[in-house]
Parts: structure tokens; C-alpha cells; sequence
């Protein structure tokens, strides 16, 4: 092998050159710099840091060194040529994921888990290379949630079993075991559990009468400390209204047996993680840790598939030993944009069940249940405590087929689909951007109808419902975007529909704010109490002739903040998919770039259309981009799966 140091000079050239092109980050160039302060650095180790940042921000907790070996260009979203051309400035490398690690384990700023730790910013990991702060946050979201899953709670499967059936209808008609009473069943015995499943596969319904289960077995039902969470504002709102609802609708069925109203009305409010927490203006630390443990002894998380690893990391590091986390979500959704795809790791077995013996037959004395044959397996202590739930009662329709085809990769299913002419999905093909303002001109002419009539009327009558409706409306219609930037992306499609809707006198946009812009906050602003993803519409101020102010819902309820007082904002007629998680519209748009980009993946466009509860359309200017983006799956490098482990209890 050449001496390291013969090609450093080569490489930060070649590094700066990708830098210079936007190829890659300038932090990752600076993040290399770094390491290279610290110590020797053999060219290898420059490039590791620099592609380790890099996948940093493509998401991935860490880098399989077998990928550096073989060449990560897919997953930098580079060309081969480009990844040829850098590896070779760096001379030879290594070749093998072990080449690498024997390499690695000898630079003074890598802690190799066998040596000394010297709080090294890089941790080698078997075959895997870390930042230090994601192998921290991996390594304690593993240890912690497979010390719940294998903690066993006493449970007499008799008084469950009488309760499951009191709490669940006997006029089932699907045919196999009953998810729903099975993951109670599940839930009730662990310290953690995960009930996964798509739209409308009844997660909140069952997580209802799980609460009831939980109350029906405590021994004093009444202290019983319930906390809601989610990760937005309005996924919060909505955890806590359907969970109200549906432990209503119970409250009848289990009658004077359990005080349910008023265990019930003992429940918080549904509060966003960061909240929960304790978030703290500029910092990352939060309020509650293990040394200042949550207040609570069962804590229900929804939309658990927006959660990212740091946040988990902190989520479960904040609960106290003793309490029980139900995590709820859909593990096919997009990833947070932030490192990890926690949920989904953590759902690996979910789909095949591999329950163990043990739990088959806890699960027939606790509900009654069968597994069949399938679902039995070998997978790891996590994997007895998730339950997937697989029967949908909101998306049998149109939707639900072209959700279940782009989840299984089938394009051509999806595609027949979009074109069946089914009321609730159209397929705009070959689309000018002029068909998105076309129907962003009759979805959103709705809440700009309540919007106009009302300040006409000098909304004097009923205002704050006045506002509410506004609100209201705005919600039921949105575009969704893959990308930001351009014609397609949400910068462009905000300032088209905006002009179209003031060409059509609907808006009179006039500088910054005016009123009827609609707003997302892309920032937590914990003096005003905005957080990021909150939805608001602006709207004269009744107080101050001539200013404004935004109006947010948050449940039913209606606030407001001065419009010049809200820094971190951006319009929202269109917004891109991510940031529509935890939401629902009547009627979504998706509208697809021209090329495909890394972006555009399988779970991109799955979580796009399960935003619509009614009308789906997808708008794209070129055909081939859908199956493209049908067989790309979303892939994120990491270790927790591994971390987790088995054997199973
Ligand atoms: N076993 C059941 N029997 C009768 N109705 C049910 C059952 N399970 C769910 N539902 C109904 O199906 C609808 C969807 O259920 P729910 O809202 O719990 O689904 P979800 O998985 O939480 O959906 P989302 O992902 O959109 O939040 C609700 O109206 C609920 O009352």
C-alpha cells in the first residue's frame, strides 16, 4: 500500500472540488477537517468522515464499512465515476468491511469499543462506523427497549380474556386472529409494545380499549398516570380527540364495571414530544432524563414513525423504569428527515409476526386467539410485544388499493389503479403545472368562499367560528410536493397558486403578509408557542385596525399570534410530503417532479396518497417518474436492528 500521506493533498482538493459542485455538504468537508486535527489521518480516514457526515445527512445513523469497500455512490446519490474519481485520490483503499475496520481501529480519533475511550468523535462498532452522538443515541434506544420487551408483567390471562371480549364485538367478520385483541393482549404483559398498521387499520380504536384493559387490571385504576403524545401539534390534537371518542363510545359498553368517563376525563392533554420532554430554548437537552424521570406510568405515542433516533433516544431515556411505552405508527411511512428510521427498524419482524411459542400460547389463554403457523418464528424479544394490524376499515376503496400496491412495489397494479376512473383517485399524466392551480383554485375556493363572505359581512357576528371554519376548510384540500425547489417543487407551486388565486379575485396578495395566506411554521418558537408543521391562516386582527394576525386550531380550540411576531414561516397552499405526516385532507394533490431525484421513493409516494381520506389526485409531468419512484425503497444505514437482537422469551 502507498504511504497514507502521499495523497492527502489529492483528496481535499477533490473534496473541496465536490463541495464547490454541491455534491457534497461543506460541514462534511469541515467535519473531515476536524478529524484530521485531532491526529494522524490516513487519507482512508479523511474519506470515512467526510462520507460518514455526508450519509449523516442522507439520513443514515452510521456507515456499513462494507460499503465503503464496495463504493457508497448509490447511497451518496452519486454517480460511480464520481465515487471512482474520489476514492482514487485518496489511493488505495481498503477493500473489505474488516480491511476497513482493522484500519480504522488504529487512527487515535476512533474508539474502538475494545480500547480506551477518550471521547473520540468516532466509534467503531463491529463493522460499522459512528459520529459518537448517533452510536450513543442507537446504543441506548436498543439496550432500553430490549430491556422493556423482555421485562415480563404478572398477568392473569383469565380476567384479560373476560375483559377483551366485553371490550371488542363478538360480530367479527375477517377472516384470521383478531389483531386488535391481540396486540391488548400483548401490550398488557410488557414494559413496551408497538402497534403498527396502515391508515384506518384501527391503531387508536384498539389503543382505546387498551386503556380501558389497563385500567380494568390496575390495582387502583384511579392513579393510573396516562400520558398522550405524538411529534406535531396537530398529530396531538387529533391522538387526543379520537381516543376520547372512542373510550365514549366504550363507556357505554362496559357500563358501571369501570368509571371510564371519569378516568377518562383524569387524562391530560395529548402533548407534542418536545413538550413532554421539556424542550429548552437553544439547547438540545431536555427538561426530563433518567435523572428527572416523566411523571407517568403509561405513555402512548402516536405517529411514531416521525420519530427520529435523537428524539427517541431522549424519549426513552426520560421514562422511568417502571412505565409502560406504546408506541403507534405506520412503519411504511416516510422516515423523519432527521438520522434513523427508528419505527421501521424496530418493526422489522412485524409483517412475518415470528412470534415465539411462549407468546402463541399466552396470546391463546389471554384472548382466545389462534396464530396460525406464519406467523410463528424466531424473531427477538421486540418482536413478541409488536403486533401489525393488517385489515383497513377507512381505505377498502380506490385509495386503499393504490396504497397497498405502492407498498408492495407493484407498478403496474398501481398505475391500473390511477387509471380505473374509481371516484377518489385520478391520474393527471403529462400534467403543465397549470392543472395543480386548476385544482388548487376549486380546493381551495372552499375555505376562500367562508374567508371572503365573512369579511365582507365585517365578521362582527360569531367571529371566532367564523375563524374556525376558515380553518376548517383550509384543511380539507392540499398540494403535496416531493421536492422544494422548482416548477414541481413547493417554492414554485406556492407562488403559482398564489397568483392564480389573486388573478381569480379569490386573494389580494400584497407583500409578505395579507390576508388568507395560509402558513406552516418550519421552526419550534417557544415564545409564541408555534411549533413546527403547525398550520395557520392569517387574518385581520380585530384588536388593531390594518394588522394581522394567524390563526392556528388546536383541537377545537382557536388561537392566535401576531403575524410580525412569527419569524420561522412559510406559505402553505403547497407543502412537501414530509411535512404533512400526521395529517389527513379530504382531497390531497400529489404533484411529481419530472426526474425522479433521490428523494422520490416508494414511501415518498405511499405516504403522500394515505393523506387522503377522500380524493386522491396525482399530478405529474412525466409518466415514467411514478414506477421509478414504486421501485425505489427507502434504505437508511443502521445498527439497531442488530443491537436489539434475540433470542426471544
Ligand atoms: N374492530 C373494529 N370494529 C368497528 N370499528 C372499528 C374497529 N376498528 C376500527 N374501527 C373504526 O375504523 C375507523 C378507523 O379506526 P382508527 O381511527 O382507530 O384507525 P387508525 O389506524 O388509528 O387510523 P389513522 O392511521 O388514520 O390514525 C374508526 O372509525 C374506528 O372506529
Amino acid at each position: 500500500m502507498a504511504k497514507p500521506e502521499a495523497n492527502i493533498d489529492t483528496l481535499w482538493a477533490e473534496l473541496a472540488r465536490l463541495a464547490e459542485e454541491g455534491e457534497l455538504r461543506r460541514l462534511s468537508c469541515a467535519f473531515a477537517r476536524f478529524v484530521a486535527t485531532l491526529g494522524a489521518a490516513p487519507p482512508a480516514l479523511v474519506l470515512a468522515s467526510a462520507v460518514l457526515s455526508e450519509l449523516e445527512g442522507h439520513g443514515h445513523s452510521c456507515v456499513q464499512l462494507a460499503d465503503l469497500g464496495s463504493g457508497p455512490a448509490e447511497l451518496l446519490g452519486w454517480s460511480e465515476e464520481q465515487w471512482k474519481d474520489l476514492a482514487r485520490a485518496a489511493g488505495p483503499l481498503p477493500r473489505t468491511g474488516k480491511a476497513w475496520a482493522q484500519l480504522l481501529a488504529g487512527c487515535q480519533q476512533v474508539w474502538d469499543r475494545d480500547a480506551f475511550d477518550y471521547d473520540q468523535p468516532l466509534v467503531l462498532d463491529g463493522e460499522r462506523l459512528y459520529l459518537r452522538r448517533y452510536w450513543r443515541d442507537e446504543t441506548l434506544v436498543a439496550q432500553a427497549v430490549r430491556e422493556r420487551a423482555l421485562q415480563a408483567r404478572e398477568v392473569d390471562a383469565g380476567t384479560v380474556r373476560g375483559w377483551l371480549d366485553l371490550l371488542f364485538a363478538s360480530d367479527r367478520q375477517a377472516e384470521g386472529p383478531d389483531w386488535q385483541k391481540l396486540a391488548c393482549a400483548i401490550a398488557l404483559r410488557g414494559s413496551v409494545a408497538i402497534i403498527t398498521g396502515g391508515p384506518g387499520t384501527g391503531k387508536t380504536y384498539t389503543v382505546a380499549r387498551l386503556l380501558a384493559l389497563l385500567f380494568a387490571t390496575a390495582p387502583e385504576a384511579g392513579s393510573q398516570r396516562i400520558a398522550l403524545a405524538a411529534p406535531t401539534g396537530k398529530a396531538a390534537a387529533r391522538l387526543k380527540q379520537s381516543i376520547d371518542k372512542a373510550l365514549g363510545e366504550l363507556a357505554d359498553r362496559v357500563g358501571p364495571r369501570l368509571p371510564l368517563r371519569e378516568l377518562t376525563l383524569r387524562m391530560g392533554a395529548a402533548r407534542t414530544l418536545h413538550s413532554l420532554l421539556g424542550a429548552r430554548p437553544d439547547s438540545r437537552a431536555f427538561a426530563h432524563h433518567r435523572g428527572n424521570p416523566l411523571d407517568v406510568d403509561v405513555l402512548i405515542v402516536d405517529e411514531a414513525s416521525m420519530v427520529h433516533l435523537e428524539m427517541m433516544a431522549s424519549l426513552l431515556d426520560a421514562l422511568p423504569p417502571g412505565a409502560t411505552l406504546i408506541l403507534l405508527g405506520d412503519k411504511d411511512q416516510l422516515a423523519s428527515v432527521e438520522a434513523g428510521a427508528v419505527l421501521g427498524d424496530l418493526c422489522h419482524d412485524a409483517q412475518a409476526g415470528a412470534y415465539s411459542r411462549a407468546t402463541c400460547d399466552y396470546v391463546q389463554a389471554a384472548c382466545g386467539e389462534t396464530l396460525p403457523g406464519d406467523f410463528l418464528g424466531d424473531g427477538g424479544p421486540l418482536a413478541q410485544q409488536t403486533v401489525m394490524l393488517r385489515h383497513s376499515r377507512r381505505f377498502g376503496g380506490p385509495i386503499g388499493q393504490l396504497a397497498l400496491a405502492v407498498n408492495a412495489g407493484d407498478a403496474v397494479r398501481a398505475e391500473s389503479v390511477l387509471r380505473s376512473g374509481q371516484d377518489g383517485v385520478r391520474w393527471i399524466e403529462n400534467a403543465q403545472q397549470q392543472h395543480v392551480l386548476q385544482l388548487a383554485q376549486s380546493g381551495y375556493g372552499s375555505y376562500l368562499d367562508v374567508l371572503n363572505t365573512g369579511l365582507k359581512a365585517g365578521f362582527n357576528t360569531n367571529r371566532e367560528e367564523w375563524v374556525r371554519q376558515v380553518l376548517q376548510r383550509f384543511e380539507s384540500f392540499r398540494i403535496l410536493c416531493a421536492v422544494r425547489d422548482g416548477e414541481w417543487g413547493v417554492s414554485g407551486l406556492n407562488e403559482a397558486v398564489a397568483g392564480r388565486l389573486a388573478q381569480a379575485g379569490l386573494l389580494r396578495p400584497q407583500g409578505e403578509w395579507y390576508v388568507g395566506r395560509p402558513v406552516m411554521v418550519t421552526r419550534n418558537d417557544y415564545t409564541t408557542s408555534v411549533y413546527n408543521g403547525d398550520i395557520g391562516v392569517t387574518l385581520p386582527d380585530p384588536a388593531r385596525p390594518g394588522a394581522l394576525r394567524v390563526y392556528f386550531l388546536e383541537g377545537d380550540k382557536v388561537r392566535s399570534v401576531l403575524a410580525t411576531r412569527l419569524r420561522n414561516v412559510e406559505t402553505a397552499f403547497a407543502m412537501t410530503v414530509h411535512k404533512s405526516q400526521g395529517s389527513e385532507f379530504r382531497h390531497t394533490v400529489l404533484a411529481l417532479p419530472r426526474e425522479r431525484g433521490a428523494v422520490l421513493t416508494r414511501e415518498l409516494v405511499y405516504t403522500g396518497i394515505t393523506r387522503a381520506s377522500e380524493q386522491f389526485t396525482l399530478v405529474s409531468p412525466a409518466g415514467a417518474v411514478l414506477a421509478e419512484a414504486i421501485a425505489l425503497r427507502t434504505h437508511r444505514t443502521s445498527g439497531l436492528r442488530g443491537m436489539i437482537g434475540t433470542p426471544a422469551r
